[in-house]
Parts: C-alpha cells; sequence; structure tokens
C-alpha cells in the first residue's frame, strides 16, 4: 500500500526548452491548460505533497498554489539537477519526479513506483519503463541521494541513466506507451492536441 505521507513529488518544468524556441514549456497551452498543469492534475489524483521546479517566470507557477523550488547548481544541468533542488527542500523520505511535457502519465504512476521499495528495503530508486526503454525522468527516488546527485553534477556530469546506474535501482514496466509520450516542439505539442 503506498503511503502518501512519506512522498513528495516534483513536477519538473526547469529546462530551457531549446526545441520549442526558448520558450518556457511547462507554461505552453495544450487543451486550454498549461503543460505543467496538466501534470499537476494528474499527480493530485495519486499523492498529497507536490512541488514545481522551475527556473523562470516563477510569479506563473506560483498561481498553481504550489511551492516553487529553482535549481541551486546553475547553468541548467539537466532534469537531475531539478530533483536536486526537490530534494534540497523536502523533508519527504522519497521523492517522485515527473516532466512538465508528457501530458498523460499514468495514473498509477506514483502507486507502481513506491511497491518496489516495500519489498526490498535496499532499494534506492525505481524508474518507470516503457516497452523496454526506461523513462528516467519518472523516477521516485530516496532523499538521502540528495549528495549522490550534487557530486554527480559537480563533476560536470549530467546523464540520468549514468548517475541512478550506481544505486540500488529497479525498473518497473508500465504496459501503455502511449502515456510516455512527450512533446518537444511546438509542432509535436499542436499534433497532440489535434489527436487527442
Ligand atoms: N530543473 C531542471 N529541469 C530541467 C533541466 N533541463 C531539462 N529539465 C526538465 O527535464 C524534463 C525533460 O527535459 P528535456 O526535454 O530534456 O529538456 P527541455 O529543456 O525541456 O527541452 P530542450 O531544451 O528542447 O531539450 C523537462 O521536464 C524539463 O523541464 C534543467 O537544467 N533543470
Amino acid at each position: 500500500m503506498i503511503d502518501k505521507e512519506q512522498i513528495e513529488a516534483v513536477i519538473l518544468a526547469g529546462g530551457m526548452g531549446r526545441r520549442m524556441g526558448g520558450v518556457d514549456k511547462g507554461l505552453q497551452t495544450f487543451k486550454n491548460a498549461p503543460l505543467a498543469l496538466h501534470a499537476l492534475l494528474r499527480l493530485q489524483q495519486q499523492l498529497d505533497y507536490i512541488c514545481i521546479n522551475a527556473n523562470r517566470n516563477l510569479g506563473a507557477y506560483e498561481g498553481f498554489g504550489l511551492p516553487v523550488v529553482c535549481d541551486r547548481l546553475t547553468d541548467y544541468q539537466g532534469p537531475l539537477a531539478g530533483i536536486h533542488a526537490a530534494m534540497s527542500e523536502s523533508s519527504a523520505p522519497f521523492i517522485l519526479s515527473v516532466p512538465c511535457d508528457v501530458p498523460f502519465f499514468p495514473l498509477n504512476l506514483a502507486e507502481k513506483l513506491y511497491a518496489p521499495f516495500e519489498d526490498d528495503p535496499q532499494l534506492e530508486l525505481t524508474i518507470a519503463s516503457s516497452q523496454g526503454k526506461s523513462q528516467p525522468v519518472f523516477m521516485m527516488a530516496k532523499s538521502h541521494l540528495l549528495m549522490s546527485i550534487e557530486d554527480f553534477l559537480k563533476r560536470g556530469e549530467r546523464k540520468i541513466d549514468k548517475w541512478y546506474a550506481n544505486h540500488r535501482h529497479a525498473l518497473v514496466e508500465f504496459d501503455d506507451p502511449a502515456a510516455f509520450h512527450n512533446v518537444n516542439t511546438l509542432q509535436e505539442l499542436a499534433e497532440l492536441e489535434k489527436q487527442s
């Protein structure tokens, strides 16, 4: 059984959005609402504690009514920097991360990523996987990994896959590959809007 008290979720909206021309991806409109709000609405069905990681337009994100955390390490070091920021500010033993650009992620994400920890107390993190391919931005990690992330980023590394390989982890398979469809360009956003 999932213990919601143990987990804080972070919506990662701190990227540069280069493939969207440098716009703030989380604030782009999809089905009449900002992308990050879609993520929030899905998380609210799963967990009670949620924050947003953003590095610009902070007022707009604060308008969602959640705590907003900024990267502590500068220079846009990738999604791990956002997970690091959330871990730094949270007192929850587990952090669940989701990106802001996957509007249909599974509604049983938190439950399924939490379950393996109950069977294996040594486990440090779980990562979503779909059709055998990992989706590493969808991660549930124990908060004691904060210093490990910090050391890794300070060494100039940034790839999540390389980081988690050093830790006891489990991949958790999800059935519906469409749920992990992410949007990288404004054209992809418009196409997804038409399809759905
Ligand atoms: N906090 C933080 N989050 C990031 C950073 N880079 C990417 N992300 C987040 O990680 C997720 C996946 O991001 P990407 O699509 O790889 O990067 P992006 O910045 O959104 O877009 P591109 O610049 O086009 O790659 C998104 O939720 C981003 O907001 C970063 O430097 N800091």
